[in-house]
């Protein structure tokens, strides 16, 4: 069986310890860097502790040092992070699978450039269900087309920094690809005061932050007599560490691109 050599960026974080627990689990995983920032209070600690099960990685700041011996960079952090890990994989020639939310548009395009030298998969959402979900979209787009109004409503918790989630932008970017409208001129991010009435080619996005919600996303198409809702609810972010280390072992045959989930899952 071939290993594939896996750093965690972000080892601390909600999904970073998600990611540590399932690599773990994986008999064709192994852990070769848990990387953190540099005020991060568990630098230098074994990146197992974190889950009850010590594995002899440290966690370190110093990661062009620790992504030594690494093939694949796992990164849930912030955009900048991010991009900084970015720049010193491609000095390295070391592929990225990113879950990160929050990029701007330029920034995209710096992870677009780095993919004619490097292999990258990038999804706001790594889970099968929402992937699939954003095949029922371009469906449910497509039959309904422009008789319906479209809303899209998602929830998370509280701590989550960015808004609307980058699935609910992707789930946007969908529906106005299959309408064939620009996003960017029929986004309408939430609503307040005197409105006026609906305009028929917006696509609204409304935002609730509370508790613990690991992820929750609606589409709703709404008619004349009758809607059409199409939901898909996380209850655990295991489904996204899944999904984030079958990006991994995807990238394992790819040497440049920039991929998303529907390539890995073959829903395209
Ligand atoms: N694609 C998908 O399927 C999913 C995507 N996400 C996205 O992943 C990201 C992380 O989510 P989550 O784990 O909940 O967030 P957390 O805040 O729990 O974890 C983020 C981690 O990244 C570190 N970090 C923050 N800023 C930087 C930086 N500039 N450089 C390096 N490391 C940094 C944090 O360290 P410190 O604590 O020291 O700040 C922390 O360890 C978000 O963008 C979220 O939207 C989340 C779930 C699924
Ligand atoms: O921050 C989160 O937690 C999540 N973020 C992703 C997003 O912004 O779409 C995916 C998931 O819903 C969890």
């Amino acid at each position: 069986m071939t290993i594939l050599n896996i750093a965690v960026a972000g080892c601390t974080g909600r999904m970073g310890k998600v990611l540590l627990e399932m690599i773990d689990e994986a008999p064709d995983l192994r852990l070769s860097a848990a990387l953190e920032q540099k005020n991060n209070p568990f630098l230098k600690k074994d990146a197992g502790e974190l889950i009850g099960a010590p594995c002899g990685i440290a966690i370190s700041s110093d990661i062009a040092s620790a992504l030594n011996g690494s093939d694949i960079l796992i990164d849930f952090t912030r955009p900048a992070g991010t991009l900084t890990h970015l720049a010193l994989c491609r000095e390295a020639g070391i592929k990225m699978v990113i879950g990160t939310t929050g990029f701007s548009a330029a920034e995209k395009e710096i992870l677009n450039t780095a993919s004619k030298e490097l292999a990258i998969v990038f999804a706001p959402n790594m889970s099968v269900g929402v992937n699939v979900l954003f095949k029922l979209l371009e469906v449910a787009a497509s039959s309904l087309l422009n008789e319906y109004d479209i809303e899209i409503v998602e929830a998370h918790h509280r701590h989550k920094v960015d808004a609307p989630s980058g699935t609910a932008l992707r789930m946007g970017e969908i529906i106005a690809q299959t309408l064939k409208r620009d996003l960017g001129k029929v986004a309408v991010y939430g609503r307040e005061g005197v409105t006026g009435e609906r305009s028929a080619e917006t696509i609204g996005f409304a935002t609730i932050r509370g508790g613990d919600i690991v992820g929750d996303h609606t589409a709703i198409f709404a008619g004349t007599g009758e809607r059409i809702e199409i939901t898909h609810k996380a209850s655990s972010r295991k489904t996204f560490a899944v999904g984030a280390l079958r990006a991994a072992r995807f990238l394992a045959t790819r040497s440049t691109g920039l991929f998303d989930m529907q390539d890995v899952l073959g829903l395209r």
